[in-house]
């Protein structure tokens, strides 16, 4: 759906996107996170033709962007991090006169429009005028814009900035059902845990250089060493450990506040014996878990020394 092949783009001596490398398929969410300033929009807008790369190829929904940019503006939804209000219409109107700009023309038309306020659950306001909504409304208006024409490619640069929590929620709600319908999404943020649970993808990006593009999953598993399992027993924790020691999966036991952290040797991510020995050992259990590595400890992790 979105191939981009070296994409770069410079400004004078800056390299605002350096041979940047994506390869994106139906119902792919791409988290493209990434400090202010480091190529995020520029790389998008090179996607959506809107901006000329000086290097490289991009290919959306098998078109490229030097010989197909008209077919591809109607395949791709692009949302900017900033639109302009048009503060005198009602939503409906404000819709209505975007859907017109796609020639979408006619009685379809307003159906349209419903349904794209419906999928943004923005129905209730559709006869407020726009520049009384809030942000986290206008955003979501803003969504429903970029929907009208059905593109089966969107582009969607911090659509969650600035919003209050409550809103991001309703944001991530919004990619998921995206993803769900089969569009490819690629979503911007500087944040990074804001995207985790909704991205099946993520592509890290610092001074224009992509520097991880990955499965969320296997991010998360390059990030840890090891898995660590906390687990707590009722009775003594040093006799369970003692056991525990001895377990060919393990690598090494501590105890802290009668918790035992566990780290198990790389690669063993089957650790379901350890339950059933130490029950079998007389020993109840009262918790047993593997410590949860969220992205934000992942990031760091992966891009420890990897700045330029
Ligand atoms: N028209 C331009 N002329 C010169 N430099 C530019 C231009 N547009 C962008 N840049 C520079 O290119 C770099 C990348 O900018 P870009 O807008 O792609 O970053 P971003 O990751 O989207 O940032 P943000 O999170 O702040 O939106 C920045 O250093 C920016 O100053």
């Amino acid at each position: 759906m979105i191939e981009t092949i070296k994409l770069t783009k410079r400004y004078g001596d800056l390299v605002a996107a350096n041979e940047i490398t994506i390869s994106l398929k139906e119902g792919d969410v791409f988290g493209f996170i990434g400090p202010n300033g480091s190529g995020k929009t520029t790389t998008m807008r090179m996607i959506a033709t809107l901006l000329n790369p000086d290097y490289g190829e991009c290919y959306v929904c098998g078109k490229s962007i030097y010989t197909n940019p008209d077919e591809i503006r109607r395949l791709v939804g692009y949302m900017p991090d900033f639109f302009g209000v048009y503060d005198d219409m009602t939503v409906i109107e404000y819709l209505e006169f975007f859907a017109s700009t796609y020639r979408i023309n006619g009685p379809g038309r307003r159906k349209v429009c419903e349904e794209k306020l419906e999928l943004v659950d923005m129905s209730f306001k559709r006869d407020a005028m726009v520049s009384q909504l809030s942000r986290g409304q206008t955003q979501r208006i803003g969504l429903a814009r970029t929907l009208l024409h059905d593109p089966q490619v969107l582009l969607l640069d911090e659509p969650a900035s600035g919003l209050d929590p409550r809103a991001r929620i309703e944001i991530r709600k919004l990619l998921r059902r995206l993803g769900e319908m089969k569009k490819t999404v690629i979503v911007s943020s500087h944040i990074l845990p804001e995207l985790a649970d909704v991205c099946t993808r993520v592509g890290i990006i610092e001074k224009g250089n992509m520097l991880v593009d990955d499965y969320v999953a296997d991010v998360m598993k390059k990030a840890r060493e090891a898995t660590l399992l906390e687990i707590r027993v009722v009775g003594d924790p040093e006799q369970a450990a003692k056991l525990l020691e001895q377990h060919d999966l393990v690598k090494g036991v501590s105890i802290t506040d009668e918790t035992i952290y566990v780290t198990l040797n790389a690669g063993s991510e089957d650790y379901s014996d350890l339950p059933s020995e130490l029950i079998q050992a007389g020993f109840k259990l009262r918790q047993f878990r593997e410590e949860e590595v969220n992205l934000e400890t992942a990031f760091m992790e992966l891009t420890k020394g990897m700045q330029q």
